[in-house]
This record gives structure tokens, sequence and C-alpha cells, in this order.
């Protein structure tokens, strides 16, 4: 897909395809749906990026609560998104050992219960031992540097989401 194939999209073809770049927050994509025409994919990316960056810290907080636990409920039971099951499986949590699983379990309860929202990191940019050692790490952070870094690590994974869309068959023509 092109850009001007995406400039073309009516609205229910442009959340069909770009919904879940954000995950589980088609809104997002319903939104900047409104700045057609885009220039290039890193114009699509940076209208996603300003529409998280102006919504209040709740909405931040909510973009964040739409992201599954990393080896969590939705990974044991196949409900993850397409998107997600690959971005975990790729980072290893789908093959982690029972102990694994378990510390993964507590790390995560621990983090929720520190911030109110899931640990959410770029999974595909990491792998099983980054994933820990920023879980480790983070945890330690004040919310507002918390909250911060995670909305990053939602950009970075839509960022990987968008470009596996749009330059999936024609890595040239952006
Ligand atoms: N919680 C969390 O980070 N979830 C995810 N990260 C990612 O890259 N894919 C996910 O499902």
């Amino acid at each position: 897909m092109d850009i001007s194939t995406v400039n073309s999209l009516c609205y229910e073809d442009f959340v069909d395809t770009f919904g879940n770049v954000v995950e589980k927050a088609p809104l997002i994509a319903a939104a900047v749906w409104s700045y057609r025409p885009f220039a290039n994919l890193s114009d699509l990316e940076a209208h996603i990026s300003d529409f998280i960056d102006n919504l209040p810290e709740s909405g931040k907080e909510g973009v964040l609560r739409c992201h599954p636990d990393l080896a969590g409920r939705d990974l044991q039971r196949g409900t993850l998104t397409r998107e997600s099951q690959e971005e975990q499986s790729q980072a290893g949590m789908a093959s982690l050992s029972p102990e694994e699983t378990t510390r993964m379990h507590h790390l995560n309860a621990e983090y929720k219960r520190r911030f109110g929202f899931p640990f959410v990191i770029c999974a595909k940019m990491s792998d099983k031992a980054g994933i820990l050692r920023q879980l480790n790490e983070r945890s330690g952070n004040d919310l507002t540097k918390e909250r911060e870094c995670a909305i990053n690590e939602v950009k970075k994974i839509c960022c990987l989401r968008l470009r596996n869309l749009v330059l999936s068959d024609t890595r040239n023509k952006l």
C-alpha cells in the first residue's frame, strides 16, 4: 500500500486497516483520518503521536490500559490481538518456563499496583532479558516519568505496526 492509497481510503476502510496500530484504540485512527491527505508515512505517524500527546493524563493512562499484559491472561487464553500475539511471541513471551511466567506475573502485578496501568514495552525491540530488566528498572520511576516512558513505547509499537502495514508490499514507495 502506498501513501496515495492510504489517502484514498474512506474512514471505514481506514479504521479497518489502521484501527489497531495503537492497541485496541481504533478511536485514534478514526480521529487522525481527518488530517488526510498525509504527505507520507511519517506524517501519518506524527498525527497519531500528536493526538496521543494531546490527551489528558487520564486518556494516556486509558491508552496504556488497553494493552494486554506481557505473558499474561490473554496470551494464555489465546485472546491476544494478531499484532500482540506476533510481538509477544517474537520477544519470547510465549515460550517462558513456568518459573519465568510466575516471575513475570508477579512483576506485572507489582507494577500495576504501583502505577494503575500495565507495563508496556515495544516487545519487538527487546527480548526476554531486556523486558525483565526494563520491568525492574522502570518500576522505580515516579508516575509522571513512567507514564511518559510507557507512552513512548506505545509510539514505538505503533511505528512498527504502521510500517508493517504500509511498507509490507512496496518497500520503496514512501
Ligand atoms: N504490555 C505490553 O507491552 N504489551 C505489548 N507490547 C508489545 O509490543 N505488544 C504487546 O502486546
